[in-house]
């Protein structure tokens, strides 16, 4: 593959940063990274590791000249660091996100973005429950989707640029509104975590009554609720507090069902149950005979999965 961007600037390297890095690397798709972190360890660990051609100790250095600049720090301080670069962008350069909500980071970056500047908000779907310099590979984003969450009157050839670009990297890219967005995200990532994290707190409360069985029992479902509890705090902190109505919104409902579960139960009411898993486990199927699931252990069968 050829060059895309001359110069791309990360600013923030950790998980997803560095995953862009060498992706990049892989491609052939920028002639220089530069890059730049808020913590000095962070930086020293960046080019001990040669993740960035030169890592900056300012994050106006790291834009100078850049054409591209990926802002890839936690949502609560996107529009601290915009406003740390705004200066130092070169006219026509395109500025992008990561950040995985996006009316709130649009409303706190756009302010401060030049008008001789293309802002172009992003947000790639795929991730580990790694942070930092060290935790990147160049695969994360094959065949992932990449959103691409554009503001009103933004140049169509910069949104086909930066949607080659997330191409060339391995994804598949969809444009949608911020709204939507935040809800999308909100029901597939957002509420999803923020389950997890409680069922892992309920199993660590169990768990000073049970002395460890719960974690030494556990197999596959609630191995992933840990996995996934796992996650950076910092970064769902913001999240949360950011994605703060789609996220409610999903939560309210999510009550209701477990209510009303809950009450199934109570009541053995066990066809309000049996009608409910019927109606999830085709939902399942769906997605599988869709091809869309392909780490599926059944991918590719027909048939029922078994119980
Ligand atoms: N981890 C995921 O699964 C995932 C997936 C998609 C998108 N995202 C989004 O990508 C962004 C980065 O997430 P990550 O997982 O790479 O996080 P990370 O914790 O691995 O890295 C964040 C980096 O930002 C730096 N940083 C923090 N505040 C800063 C500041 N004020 N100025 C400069 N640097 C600063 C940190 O030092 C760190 O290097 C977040 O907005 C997150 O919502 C994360
Ligand atoms: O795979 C994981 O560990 C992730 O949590 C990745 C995940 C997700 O929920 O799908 C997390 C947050 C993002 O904004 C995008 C992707």
């Amino acid at each position: 593959m050829s060059v895309m961007y001359n110069r791309v600037a990360l600013i923030g390297l950790g998980l997803i940063a560095s995953s862009m890095h060498w992706a990049m690397k892989r491609g052939g798709l920028a002639g220089e990274v530069t890059g730049y972190a808020r913590s000095e360890e962070t930086r020293e660990t960046a080019r001990r590791i040669g993740l960035c051609d030169r890592v900056c100790d300012s994050a106006a250095e790291a834009v100078e000249g850049a054409d591209l600049v990926v802002l890839c720090v936690p949502v609560g301080v996107m529009g601290a660091v915009a406003a740390e670069i705004k200066d130092a962008l070169a006219a026509g350069a395109t500025v992008t996100d990561v950040g995985s909500v996006k009316r709130d980071v649009i409303a706190a970056v756009g302010p401060h973005i030049p008008e001789n500047v293309h802002f172009i908000p992003g947000h790639p779907m795929a991730g580990t429950e790694y942070s930092g310099p060290e935790s990147g590979f160049a695969e994360l984003f094959d065949d992932r989707w990449c959103f691409l969450v554009p503001v009103e009157d933004t140049c169509p050839d910069a949104i086909a640029k930066l949607r080659a670009y997330w191409e060339a990297l391995g994804s598949n890219v969809e444009e949608m509104d911020a709204e939507h967005h935040d809800l999308v995200v909100a029901v597939t990532s957002h509420a999803p975590h923020l389950i997890a994290y409680t069922m892992v707190g309920v199993a660590d409360d169990l768990r000073r009554v049970t002395d460890s069985e719960v974690i030494k029992f556990s197999a596959g479902g609630f191995r992933d609720f840990t996995r996934i509890a796992a996650s950076d705090p910092t970064m769902w902190r913001d999240v949360f507090l950011t994605n703060k109505d789609a996220t409610l919104e999903i939560l309210g409902r999510f009550t209701e069902e477990l209510f009303a579960l809950q009450r199934a139960i109570r009541t053995g009411d066990g066809d309000h149950l049996f009608d409910y898993f019927t109606r999830t486990r085709a939902i399942r199927r769906s997605i599988i005979d869709a091809g869309q699931d392909t780490d599926a252990p059944n991918f590719g069968r027909t048939g029922t999965p078994k119980s």
